[in-house]
């Protein structure tokens, strides 16, 4: 397994990039360790499958360099990368068993046979398809088929980085969890540097120790699911993960104190002197209470999510959400809201400036 750094990478299409937004990579420095788990998390086109392909060479960044154990490989071609993938859809021989498919990747590299049924029966017991081992992979359910096409990624322990694209696309919603769940417990069995990209924020927290949050082209926020959801480094990220995501209001600043829509609320520490920019109040669901006095706001809808309520109520235009349990107002409610302050973090121009820790 390998170390993969990615060195000043960025990515055009267009033969004369003149503009940043003539890139699908902006600009991107990267650091994965020697057995990592990490996933590649974004909405559609924000430059995953991109930054995929110049991983595994199928691409050739347009700039920048991408090192493994720090030996350059940008220009080498795939077969040389040794990297194992695993893609949306199941990639196995249906003609073959599944014992052959799982073996397939061995035998190909000349591996001695007793070694081929030793690493087959351990991957098989991993993923709990040992009772399939003899059957044809033609008549496999999809979900099984994606599972042997999971082992013959992790079949082979030589490998570079094992790199995951989208894999539970083709599963059926209810196994979804049991193969998330499972595939967390594999890297930890198999210790192997791993990519998962998915745009998906369940499977990207559940797998990775460390997320790369991707927009535009742009890494925005590196960490794990905790700093994610904790300090979201940029609104797009407090966005994206949550749910619902992190309340954005708009707001001015006033000695220290930021001011929405007439109300002044505490910040959880200082801002830099001379700030500037446009400001917004980044506030989770989960921080977000009804009080006597705060923010006027009109209850506009309760939502019960199972494991708790959701409350969304408008002050003036703006919506905020509050997470709550037990008693919850009526819709049409006039309420007040209060956002606890070392959870009130302030944003300028989509970016987290407000510091942790005392009053502002
Ligand atoms: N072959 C191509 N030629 C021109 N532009 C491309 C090409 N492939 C991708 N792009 C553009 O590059 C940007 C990043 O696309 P990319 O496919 O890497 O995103 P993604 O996050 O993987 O999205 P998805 O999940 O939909 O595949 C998008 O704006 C896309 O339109």
């Amino acid at each position: 397994m390998a170390k993969i750094t990615l060195s000043k990478l960025r990515h055009s299409y267009y033969p004369n990039p003149k503009s940043a937004n003539d890139y699908a990579l902006k600009e991107i420095d990267l650091d994965w360790k020697d057995g990592g788990a990490y996933a590649l998390l974004g909405p559609s086109g924000c430059g995953k499958s991109t930054l995929l392909n110049i991983i595994s060479g199928l691409l050739v960044p347009s700039e920048g360099q991408i090192l493994f154990d720090d030996q350059d490989v940008t220009h080498l071609p795939p077969d040389q990368r040794n990297i194992a993938q695993v893609f949306q859809f199941p990639v196995i021989y249906d003609t073959m068993t599944v014992y052959d498919n799982l073996a397939f990747p061995l035998r190909n590299r000349g591996v001695d046979a007793m070694r081929v049924d030793q690493r087959v029966r351990e991957i098989a017991e991993m993923l709990e398809v040992t009772d399939l081992l003899d059957q044809r992979a033609a008549g496999l359910s999809p979900d099984n088929k994606q599972k042997i096409s999971m082992g013959r990624g992790l079949v082979r322990d030589d490998v570079n980085v094992v790199m995951f694209d989208e894999p539970l696309t083709v599963i059926d919603p209810h196994l979804k969890w049991k193969l998330r769940s499972k595939l967390k417990e594999l890297h930890q069995r198999v210790n192997a540097t791993m990519i998962y990209v998915t745009h998906d924020q369940t499977e990207a927290l559940t797998f990775a120790d460390q997320v790369v949050v991707m927009q535009q082209g742009e890494v925005v926020q590196i960490g794990t699911p905790v700093e994610l959801f904790d300090r979201p480094a940029h609104t797009f990220v407090g966005h994206f993960i949550g749910s619902p995501g992190m309340n954005v209001l708009p707001c001015t600043l006033d000695a220290g104190m930021a001011m929405f829509n007439g109300t002044a609320v505490e910040l959880e520490g200082p801002v830099p002197l001379g700030a500037s920019g446009n400001f917004e109040i980044g506030i989770r669901p989960e921080f977000v209470t009804i009080s006597d006095s705060g923010i006027p706001a009109v209850v506009r809808k309760v939502a019960d999510v199972g494991r708790h309520l959701v409350v969304e109520a408008m002050a003036g235009d703006h919506k905020i959400s509050a997470v709550m349990n037990g008693t919850t107002p009526e819709k049409g409610a006039q309420v007040h809201l209060n956002f606890h302050p070392d959870q009130t973090r302030l944003y300028s121009d989509g970016w987290l400036i407000s510091k942790a820790g005392g009053k502002s």
